[in-house]
This record gives structure tokens, C-alpha cells and sequence, in this order.
């Protein structure tokens, strides 16, 4: 737990949206934990409003909801249910989240979201905390955007758009599978130069939790492999591409993010394990001579993101954690390292095909967190 004690100013009052989802239930525990948030309001669809929070849930975490949570009275997920708020988080269903995030940052709410709608929207920083933190930087020429383009019904201080360049804005958080490979490879770009990965393959073995609850049916992923996610392949290069993009600033200083080059084919599997996804990833470099493969180790252990030297509370002291075991990462074994904010980084060799220059086994907590 943190102190209070060190909190330096208060803490900023959260909102949940899709409070009830396996991913809003995972905000509400790492709210209540965390020095500088507080949960204040909750939403979820029609047919949770009005009930408890403690009432409305199927709680399927470990850890209980604490007494002040539970009797939180949950809202419609509307603007005007959360101007209280000085920021909401997003669990919603992606059938739903694209215009309700939208409506939110219009009215000058600020959104941070696990939901895969607004991923792609050039405007949207996709952060992974221990990857690319510096893509904040496109918040200023989105809300540029957002102010000539939006007419709000409603904004938390009335009428009129006049504050939304302050407030408004809209953050995306990657796809589960994309962190584990994103995290080493920006640390390999940060040790031997952006671009340095000129093309991987990457085959997932991912947890049944990844599809939420109740999530893949019992009957088919007992005693099995199903060797195919829906939509997720073609998110794994889409998304990673992105997120090791460069970012840079015209003559006004408004950003914009140039996506890498890196060239991925993914498989996706999805195995019998609870929690924790794993990737085995094979990768050409785009130079030579190849860097040794203790001089990857190094790069992968040494690497130090920006959201450890800025002090996030939540950041994990190693973002990486190097195995030399030669049977691990497991996820069951590893999946809580760092508090689940670590990547876990094994059995890296040279590939002796020669199709390859080394492959990897990447291992790490699916949830995104901020
Ligand atoms: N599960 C995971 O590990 C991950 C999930 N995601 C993404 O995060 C999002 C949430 O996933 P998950 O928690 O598994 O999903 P769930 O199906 O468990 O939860 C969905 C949430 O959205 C709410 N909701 C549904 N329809 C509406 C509506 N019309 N208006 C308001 N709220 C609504 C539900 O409320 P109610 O209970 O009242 O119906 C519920 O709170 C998805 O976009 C998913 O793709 C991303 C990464 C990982
Ligand atoms: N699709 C992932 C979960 C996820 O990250 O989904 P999305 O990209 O919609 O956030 C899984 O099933 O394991």
C-alpha cells in the first residue's frame, strides 16, 4: 500500500466507466490502492443503474471491493453523471465505448481507455507507461482539433466548447498481448537505435482472462489450444507499430506520431491459463553486426523508461526482467513480478536457422495500467 502521506496535492477524483466488466473491477482495486487517485463515480449499462456497485458486480477478483465502493450507487455512463470527476477510465464494451468516450472528452472530461475504438485515431496517444510515455505529447494537437471541430451540447462548466482545450482529452491503452512485445523492443531500439528490429514473428500463447467473464467456454479451452482470437493478429503489428513510432513537432509544436517500419506476423493462440499472456518471438535485426546476445540481455535488463525516472508510483522498478532459467518465464510462476507490471524475458538464443537472428519467450501481465 502507499502512504498518504506523500500524496502532494489531492487526490484526483475517478470515474469508472464499465465498472461492473472484468476491466472496471481491476480499476476499482487499483484505485482504492493508488496515492494520487480516488474511485467517485461508477457506470455501467441500463441494467445496472441505480443498483449498488457492490450489488450490480459479479466480483471476480481475489482481492474484495472495499466497503465505500460497494455502496457507491452505479450511474448511467453520461457526461453529466460525471462532471464531479477530474478523469474517468474506460472498461466498456467496444460495442459501446467509441461514442461514449467521445461524448465524454467533448464535454471536457479526460478519457483513459482499454478499449481497442479509438486505437488507431492518428490524434490518440497508444501508451504503454513503460514503452512510449513521450506519445502524451499529442495531447495539445488533439484538443487543437477537438476545439475546432466540436460543437458540446454540454461541457462541465456550462455552455460552449471554451474549456475543453484545457480538459478534454482522450488516451488509449495497447492491446494486452502488444505490451509484452512492445516493452522489449523499445528497449532494444533505446540500446541499438530506432529501427533497430527491421521484422519479427510472433506467436501468442494468451490467458482465458484476456476474454473477459464468462470468456471462452469451458468445454473448448479445457484440455486444448484454440489456435485462433478473432481480430487480434492483425492488432498485434497494427498496435506495435504505432506504439514505437516517433513522434515529432511541427513549427507550432503540435506533435504527430510516424509510425515504425517494423514488420510483424503474429499467430495468436489462446491456452489454458488464467492469467499472464506469453509471446515466443522471433526477430531480424535491420543491421549489422548483430549485437551479442548478452549484449541484448544487458539492453533488456538495463532499460530504464521515463515513467520510473518521473517517480510514477505504480511503475516497477524493473520493467524487465531478464530470465536465465532455461524453463522460465512461466506465467503462473511469473505473472506477479513487479506487481504484474514487469515484462519477463527468457530463453533468448540465437535462432540457429539462420531465418532469424535470435528468438525470445516474452511473458507478462495482460492488464494495461496506468
Ligand atoms: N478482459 C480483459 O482482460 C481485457 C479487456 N479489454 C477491453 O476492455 C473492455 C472491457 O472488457 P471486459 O471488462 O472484459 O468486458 P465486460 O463484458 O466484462 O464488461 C463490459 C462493461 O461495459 C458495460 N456496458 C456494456 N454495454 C453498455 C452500455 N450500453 N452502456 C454502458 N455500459 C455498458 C458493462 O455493464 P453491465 O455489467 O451493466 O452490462 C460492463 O461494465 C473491452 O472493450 C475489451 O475489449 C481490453 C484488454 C483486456
Ligand atoms: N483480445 C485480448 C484482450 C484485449 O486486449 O482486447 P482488446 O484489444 O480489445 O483490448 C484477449 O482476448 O486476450
Amino acid at each position: 500500500m502507499h502512504s498518504s502521506s506523500a500524496v502532494p496535492f489531492p487526490r484526483k477524483r475517478c470515474g469508472v466507466l464499465g465498472c461492473t466488466g472484468s476491466v472496471g473491477q481491476r480499476f476499482a482495486l487499483l484505485l482504492e490502492a493508488h496515492p494520487y487517485f480516488s474511485l467517485h463515480v461508477v457506470g455501467a449499462s441500463h441494467s445496472s443503474c441505480g443498483k449498488t456497485y457492490g450489488d450490480a458486480v459479479k466480483w471476480k477478483q481475489s482481492t474484495p471491493l472495499a466497503a465505500a465502493s460497494a455502496e457507491l450507487v452505479v450511474k448511467e455512463c453520461i457526461p453529466e453523471e460525471f462532471f464531479d470527476c477530474d478523469l474517468v477510465f474506460s472498461g466498456l464494451d467496444d460495442s459501446v465505448a467509441g461514442g461514449i468516450e467521445t461524448s465524454f472528452v467533448s464535454a471536457g472530461i479526460p478519457v483513459f481507455s482499454n478499449a481497442k475504438n479509438h486505437r488507431q485515431d492518428p490524434l490518440v496517444p497508444l501508451v504503454v507507461p513503460t514503452a512510449n510515455l513521450s506519445h502524451l505529447g499529442l495531447i495539445p494537437a488533439q484538443r487543437a482539433k477537438l476545439k475546432a471541430t466540436s460543437i458540446p451540447k454540454s461541457s462541465r462548466n456550462g455552455d460552449g466548447n471554451s474549456d475543453i482545450v484545457d480538459t478534454g482529452m482522450l488516451v488509449c491503452n495497447s492491446n494486452c498481448s502488444v505490451v509484452g512485445v512492445a516493452v522489449p523492443f523499445a528497449a532494444l531500439e533505446h540500446a541499438f537505435g530506432k529501427g533497430c528490429i527491421a521484422s519479427a514473428s510472433i506467436t501468442t500463447l494468451q490467458a482465458i482472462s484476456g476474454g473477459g467473464y464468462p470468456g471462452v467456454p469451458s468445454m473448448d479451452i479445457m484440455d486444448n489450444i484454440v489456435p485462433f482470437i478473432s481480430g487480434e493478429e492483425a492488432k498485434i503489428s497494427s498496435e506495435a507499430r504505432k506504439i514505437l513510432g516517433s513522434i515529432s513537432y511541427d513549427e507550432t509544436g503540435l506533435a504527430s506520431i510516424q509510425e515504425a517500419a517494423v514488420k510483424i506476423s503474429a499467430t495468436c493462440t489462446r491456452v489454458p491459463v488464467l492469467d499472464g499472456h506469453t509471446a515466443v518471438v522471433s526477430v531480424r535485426f535491420a543491421q549489422r553486426p548483430l549485437p551479442t546476445i548478452e549484449a541484448l540481455k544487458e539492453a533488456l535488463e538495463g532499460f530504464k523508461p521515463e515513467a520510473q525516472t518521473l517517480g510514477c508510483p505504480s511503475a516497477p522498478k524493473r520493467a524487465i526482467v531478464v530470465m536465465r532459467e532455461h524453463d522460465r518465464p512461466q506465467p503462473r510462476l511469473d505473472r506477479g513480478i513487479e506487481g504484474g507490471y514487469a515484462v519477463s524475458v527468457g530463453r533468448l538464443r540465437e535462432d540457429e536457422s539462420g531465418v532469424w537472428d535470435a528468438m525470445f519467450l516474452f511473458s507478462g501481465q495482460q492488464e494495461r495500467r496506468y
